[in-house]
């Protein structure tokens, strides 16, 4: 049989197949992703549950003329490939190469970046109002949106306004029941009931909202799809579609085991079996010891309770939930509400840890301020994923936190250097701060193998001097010190002796003793973050210098002033310098 895909160029190249070709084209797309992602990584449940409705889309608008939104972007693979990309995909993630969301930049069919949830349907409803006001009357805006992310606060809140618009929208509702972990939620409960036409004498949510509302339409089936896209693109106003799907669809494993696929790293394109490294006798992912220490916190002092929005995989928060359903709850993709909910929880006395990637907070910044900082409120924060994350790329990676937290009073904000600091930062705030605390710690394995050691009380605003020196102080903040290490290890012996290491450990408070001390002894002072240095750490050093008049120089190195991209993270620290021989060299510079 003659492969179809191969032909497809643009979506232009779709518009004559027959359906029993765009069928055959299906199963080709499906098994050009598994082959892709099975070697070069990715996420992979989600565009494959997806397959059928990329083509239809693509069959029945004219891309790029008619805007196609992917929420999150994480399951747009098959739009990508359709749409010119199929040649280079197998760059997917990698440094260079293409990115694994939509990206405005990369190609004309990618309407809108995306990366986090929940934005496609505002965008969708900017186009489109945008359209009518510059008297574009053909133009169609459609977003694609999955059953977590519509459950979310800015997804309402763009439905509740086009809701009462007579915008040329239509939102997809791509509902497969599972977010990365299961959805959760009334509304989650309400859409399983429509899809087992169990409304139970209830208005039609969409309906209610004035859309326009058709479904559930099986999403796996070509040809239904095609003629209600067909049927909906001539109704005027917002439109709603709901179609159901089956996450991983195409792959036994990954229908099985759906958390696990979502982005299952290598595994057999045949098989489904995973690839997996033996990590025996290697230390565990920082998520691992938050996840196993917050239980260990949690059976000693009962006032604690874990929060996740959507991220209890991720987080390791999952344990907690597994053991004390009770006290941990993942509240879905709703960054805004977990940190009030925490909020609420501190004022009534719990101690809440509230774990979200630092990427995600960002959400919620006026939470943070509004009802978090400014009633001192003892909220800890476990701020994942700090730092650069690697193959997600510049949507997700966690180097805003330092500078956006550091300006607002009354927080507290520490780094881990390694897994017992962590645990033992995590120990200290549940005996009581009476302030809110961030702990902000990265993405993957450790330092330590034997990390499960007694906890022991960190004192408040404390740096640790690891090394004395005479002519360079190097200060630097979480685990970044530990490439610091390996750099002045490297030193000729000679030159080793100028150098002193501090791992400040606090960005809030600052060690304001040592630092008196440090710029009184060195010439120069070198920050390291991995964050960006634009209001950063090192900024806090330079104010310090500043505002007491020393003369030391200071040398901030970290993330500069533009968006990092995707690629390993260890080829990301390199090129914002912040790996091992660039701190050599860097360190060498100034002796
Ligand atoms: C604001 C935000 N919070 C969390 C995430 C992490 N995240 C990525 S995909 C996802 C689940 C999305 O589920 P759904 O919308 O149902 O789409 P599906 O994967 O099922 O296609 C989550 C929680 C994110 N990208 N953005
Ligand atoms: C699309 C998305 O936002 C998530 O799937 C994210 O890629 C998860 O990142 P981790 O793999 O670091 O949990
Ligand atoms: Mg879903």
């Amino acid at each position: 049989m003659k492969n179809i895909l191969n032909t497809i160029n643009s979506p232009q190249d779709l518009k004559g197949l027959s359906i029993l070709e765009l069928e055959q084209l299906a199963q080709e797309l499906r098994h050009f992703i598994i082959n892709i992602v099975s070697t070069k990584e990715g996420h992979l449940g989600a565009s494959l549950g997806v397959v059928e409705l990329t083509i239809a889309l693509h069959y029945v608008f004219n891309a790029p003329k008619d805007k196609l939104i992917w929420d999150v972007g994480h399951q747009a693979y098959g739009h990508k490939i359709l749409t010119g990309r199929r040649e280079n995909f197998e760059t997917n993630r990698r440094l260079n190469g293409i990115s694994g969301f939509p990206n405005i930049f990369e190609s004309e069919f990618d309407a809108f970046g995306t990366g986090h949830s929940s934005t496609s349907i505002s965008a969708a409803l900017g186009m489109a109002m945008a359209a009518q006001i510059l008297g574009n009357k053909t133009q169609q805006h459609i977003a694609v949106i999955g059953d977590a992310s519509i459950a979310s606060g800015m997804a309402f809140e763009a439905l509740n306004h086009a809701g009462v618009t007579n915008a040329n929208l239509l939102v997809v509702l791509n509902d497969n029941a599972i977010g990365i972990d299961p959805s959760i939620g009334a509304l989650k409960d309400y859409l399983t009931q429509t899809k087992n036409g169990k409304e139970l004498n209830r208005d039609n949510i969409f309906e209610a909202l004035n859309f326009d509302y058709s479904g559930p339409v099986n999403g796996h089936d070509l040809s239904k799809l095609i003629s209600e896209l067909n049927r909906l693109k001539n109704v005027e106003g917002p439109k709603f579609l709901h179609i159901v799907t089956t996450k991983g669809k195409g792959l036994k494993k990954a229908e099985e085991d759906q958390i696990t696929y979502h982005a299952p790293g290598k595994f057999d394109a045949q098989t489904g079996d995973r690839i997996t490294i033996k990590t025996e006798n290697s230390p565990l992912k920082y998520q691992d010891v938050f996840g196993h220490t917050m239980i260990e916190l949690a059976e000693q002092n009962d006032k604690i309770v874990g929060i996740t929005p959507a991220m209890p995989t991720g987080s390791s928060l999952k344990y907690m939930i597994a053991k004390m359903p009770n006290r941990a709850f993942d509240v879905g993709i709703a960054e805004q509400h977990a940190v009030t909910l925490a909020a609420g929880m501190a004022k009534e006395g719990l101690i809440p840890f509230c774990n979200i990637y630092s990427t995600f907070l960002q959400r919620a910044y006026d939470q943070v301020i509004h009802d978090v900082a400014i009633q001192k409120l003892p909220v800890i924060f476990c701020l994942d994923r700090a730092g650069l994350v690697g193959n997600d790329g510049a949507t997700h990676h966690g180097v805003f936190d330092i500078a956006f937290l550091r300006c607002i009073p009354n927080l507290l904000i520490y780094a881990p250097m390694n897994e017992l600091d962590l645990r033992n930062i995590m120990y200290t705030a549940q005996l009581g701060l009476n302030l809110p605390i961030a702990i902000r710690y990265p993405r993957g394995i450790g330092e330590i193998i034997d990390w499960k050691q007694p906890f022991e009380k960190i004192k408040m605003g404390k740096a640790k001097t690891l090394k004395k020196g005479t002519v360079t102080a190097v200060l630097s903040i979480g685990t970044l010190g530990n490439i610091v290490n390996f750099a002045v290890d490297k030193l000729p012996v000679y030159k080793k002796e100028q150098v002193g290491h501090y791992n400040m450990q606090f960005i809030k408070p600052l060690d304001i003793k040592l630092l008196h001390d440090i710029c009184r002894t060195y010439d120069t002072l070198l920050t390291y973050e991995d964050g960006v240095i634009n209001g950063g750490f090192g900024s806090a050093i330079g104010e310090f210098v500043l505002k007491n008049n020393y003369t030391t120089k200071v040398k901030m190195c970290g993330i500069g002033d533009s968006f990092i991209e995707h690629g390993k993270t260890q080829e990301l620290k390199t090129l914002a310098k912040i790996d091992e021989a660039s701190i050599l060299n860097t360190i060498l510079s100034t002796l």
